[in-house]
């Protein structure tokens, strides 16, 4: 079993307090030796309780969720018992304070993305949908009473959550979204939801779809919680997308509201506009840009394993040759950059002072340095790589995804192009 994870107060936020032990420069006649796994020593800038979050989540991973991920992504099967086991453990909304949550730093956060990303991007966007973009969406802009009634169940991995902003017509342009929330015409305190979502993580199990919307009086977005028990017959449909090309171990699916009746008090009070999904976003976006450096560090320690063992021209090993070798290092390198970047950012994060940018930074280059260097180092792999039973072929597949869902990297340039010259580019 697992320790769920507990939190120790003293070393929530702050980097360690470490004496600074002062051994000279250059003094040390033998230099610590290098590790391949932590390149950068990544590990002296994390507390005890970060370290001690990271290592009970990767045990988990490791053990219960990697030996079930083969199959998942052959058969496009997501066990949603995975987000109970998650929620036993206290992975779920765990930046959250209250509400059975259990409070942790965004930098322990980032590296619960990290471990389970180490093992399928698929079942860490399951997770990332339910704690960054729904349970933190309740969070930031729910009421008491929404907090009240989800959070708790949410947390417990029992309520699975959906975020429908992404429509068939608009995807990176979400401003331009045809879902519309009007008075009901026959139920009065409710409000008539009507619009069609697509490429929904998680749509066809959830319980509660936050559903962003065009509010009737002000033409603005607001959001709304569709909970499923509350939909009549044939008001709302969440049928899933089948035969993907990646993140297969994730359900993935559609949202159709037809004139659903959904409560007044079901619709985020103070938040409207943009800003209401973005910031949401913005907490999964860091999650991403952490998580998958997991991913390229799981294809790395495969890669090298194989290029070890596997033997070419004179019995040699592929890892003697150099051109092998600096597949290996230029991964290497951009895991271990990223890794930094990332954990920087999230400091900043518990301080309050990162700007949406950094996250968009983080989130373009450590997805597209992934994807770039996982298939490179696909290349190790020769024909095996073809073979489901190598995992290489799969971290590709999702990280073609992780690199276009929420926000693809060109549109992470034009908001950074834009923060960069001061001029908007996007239309
Ligand atoms: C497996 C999966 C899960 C997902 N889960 C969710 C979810 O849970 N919730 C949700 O709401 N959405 C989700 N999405 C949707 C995802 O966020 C969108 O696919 C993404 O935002 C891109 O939108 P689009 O596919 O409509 O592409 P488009 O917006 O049509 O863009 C296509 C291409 O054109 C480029 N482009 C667009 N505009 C410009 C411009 N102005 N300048 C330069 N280039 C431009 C884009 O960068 C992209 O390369 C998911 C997608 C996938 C594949």
């Amino acid at each position: 079993m697992y320790r769920p994870l507990i939190r120790n107060t003293a070393s929530h936020c702050a980097v360690a307090a470490r004496p600074i032990a002062c051994k000279g420069y250059a003094s040390s006649a033998t230099p610590p030796p290098f590790n391949w796994e932590d390149p950068l020593n990544a590990k002296s800038l994390l507390t005890e309780e970060e370290i001690a979050i990271s290592e009970t989540t990767e045990a988990y991973c490791q053990e219960r969720l990697l030996p079930r991920v083969l199959q998942a992504y052959r058969d496009e099967h997501y066990d949603k018992t995975i987000l109970e086991e998650m929620g036993e453990l206290g992975l779920l909304g765990a930046t959250i304070k209250g509400y059975g949550c259990a409070g942790v730093s965004n930098v322990a956060s980032g590296l619960i993305t990290k471990a389970v990303e180490r093992v399928d991007s698929g079942y860490r966007s399951g997770m990332s949908v339910q704690s960054s973009l729904v349970m933190g969406a309740i969070d930031m802009f729910g009421t008491k009473e929404h907090k009240d009634k989800f959070l708790p169940s949410m947390a417990k991995g029992k309520l699975l959550g959906a975020f429908g902003l992404t429509e068939p017509n608009h995807g990176s342009d979400p401003g331009a979204m045809e879902a519309v929330a009007k008075p009901h015409p026959t139920k009065k305190g409710y409000l008539s939801l009507s619009g069609s979502k697509t490429w929904i993580t998680n749509s066809p199990i959830a319980d509660v779809l936050l559903v962003w919307a065009k509010y009737h009086e002000t033409g603005k977005i607001r959001g709304f919680l569709v909970e499923r028990s509350q939909c009549p017959p044939g008001t709302l449909e969440t049928p899933a997308i089948k035969n993907k090309n990646g993140l297969r171990a994730s359900l993935t699916g559609m949202i159709h509201l037809d004139e659903c009746p959904i409560p007044e008090a079901n619709m985020f009070p103070d938040v409207e506009g943009l800003r209401g999904p973005f910031s949401c976003l913005n907490n999964a976006r860091y999650g991403i840009a952490f998580g998958i450096t997991g991913a390229l560090e799981d294809a790395i320690a495969r890669a090298r394993t194989y290029a070890l063992e596997r033997k070419q021209f004179k019995g040699n090993p592929l890892a003697k040759y150099q051109l092998v070798q600096k597949k290996l290092a230029d991964a290497t390198t951009d895991a271990a950059f990223g890794t930094l970047a990332a954990i920087q950012v999230g400091r900043l994060k518990d301080m309050g002072e990162e700007a949406p940018e950094m996250i968009s930074m983080i989130k373009r280059q450590n997805c597209d340095r992934a994807l770039w260097n996982a298939r490179v180092l696909q290349e190790i792999f020769g024909g095996n790589a073809a073979s489901d039973e190598y995992a290489i072929g799969r971290h590709v597949a999702n990280m073609y995804v992780t690199q276009t869902y929420e926000g693809q990297s060109d549109i992470h340039s034009l908001i950074l192009g834009r923060a960069i010259t001061g001029v908007q580019a996007f239309c």
